[in-house]
């Protein structure tokens, strides 16, 4: 089969684009994990497939799958690219877009200056949102992985998040702990973990390890967890700028009952076929 992709990027956190609007894509667990593989396909962290909705109040839906081939729920920085993609691929030209994800609709919007805005919907502290096997109610979780003790914020996003605060992003334990804590037996389906940095009220730095890629330049759940979790231990304020290998994103949460928004670049890198068995 020979397969047309986009090649897109948001802040680093690259991914592969499919159209299953215009064609009708099944593939299998082997060939996303081609698309995904940086030596043997395409290369990517995620994969985003673009389809028709299946439901009334939504303008298409989207499925994300991490280069692993495992399908997620949730994608932030996936959201913005693949508001960009729909515009420049003339699939639609509304300005702000209804989103059908894994887990309810979110809404990106097209701002005039290129950037995307999207609604990702409210942040669920609850343990079992993620899951989360919790000892305690409290917004810390000790947890043990590793040889060593620590406290973690637990939050969903539609998909799970894990997040530390480290006095040091560059000292940041992300190649030991990230992988101790991604598969640790307390998060059933596994989790992404994020280090946090806390440079001001308004300003961190975060570096994430995802689940299903590893290590990336950016997450966008990921910086949404970091700062709604910091909000609720008192640390941040309501709007921060978040600083990741990849650049910048900007996140905003009014508080509890109040969805979350995050504003960065999406961008289209390039256009190809794979031929793919
Ligand atoms: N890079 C993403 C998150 C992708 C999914 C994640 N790895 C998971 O397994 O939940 C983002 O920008 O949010």
């Amino acid at each position: 089969m020979r397969l047309p992709f986009t090649k897109m990027q948001g802040l680093g956190n690259d991914f592969v684009v499919l159209d299953g609007v215009r064609q009708t894509l099944a593939l299998d667990r082997a060939q996303l994990r081609r698309l995904g593989d940086r030596h043997f396909g395409i290369g990517c962290d995620q994969i985003l497939l673009v389809e028709p909705p299946t439901r009334p109040d939504a303008d298409f839906r989207y499925r994300i799958f991490n280069a692993d081939g495992s399908e997620v729920e949730q994608c932030g920085n996936g959201a913005r690219c693949f508001a960009r993609f729909v515009r420049e691929q003339g699939l639609s030209d509304q300005a702000e877009i209804r989103v059908e994800t894994a887990r309810g609709l979110i809404v990106p919007r097209i701002e005039a200056d290129g950037q995307v805005t999207v609604d990702m919907g409210l942040p669920d502290f609850t343990p079992a949102a993620l899951p989360f096997i919790a000892d305690t109610d409290l917004p810390l979780h000790p947890i043990e992985a590793a040889g060593e003790r620590f406290e973690i914020g637990v939050v969903s996003m539609g998909n799970p998040h894990a997040v530390l605060l480290v006095d040091s992003l560059t000292s940041a334990p992300v190649e030991r702990l990230g992988p101790a804590l991604q598969a640790h037996p307390r998060f059933p389906r596994q989790v992404n973990v994020g280090f946090m940095q806390i440079h001001h009220r308004g300003r961190i730095g975060l570096r994430v390890y995802e689940r299903g890629a590893g290590e990336t330049l950016a997450c966008g759940t990921g910086a949404c967890a970091a700062v709604v979790s910091g909000i609720r231990r008192g640390l941040l304020d309501w709007q921060v700028t978040v600083e990741t290998r990849g650049g910048e994103l900007s996140v905003r949460w009014a508080g509890p009952g109040q969805p979350v928004a995050m504003t960065g670049p999406a961008v289209t890198v390039f256009h190809g076929v794979i031929e793919l068995d």
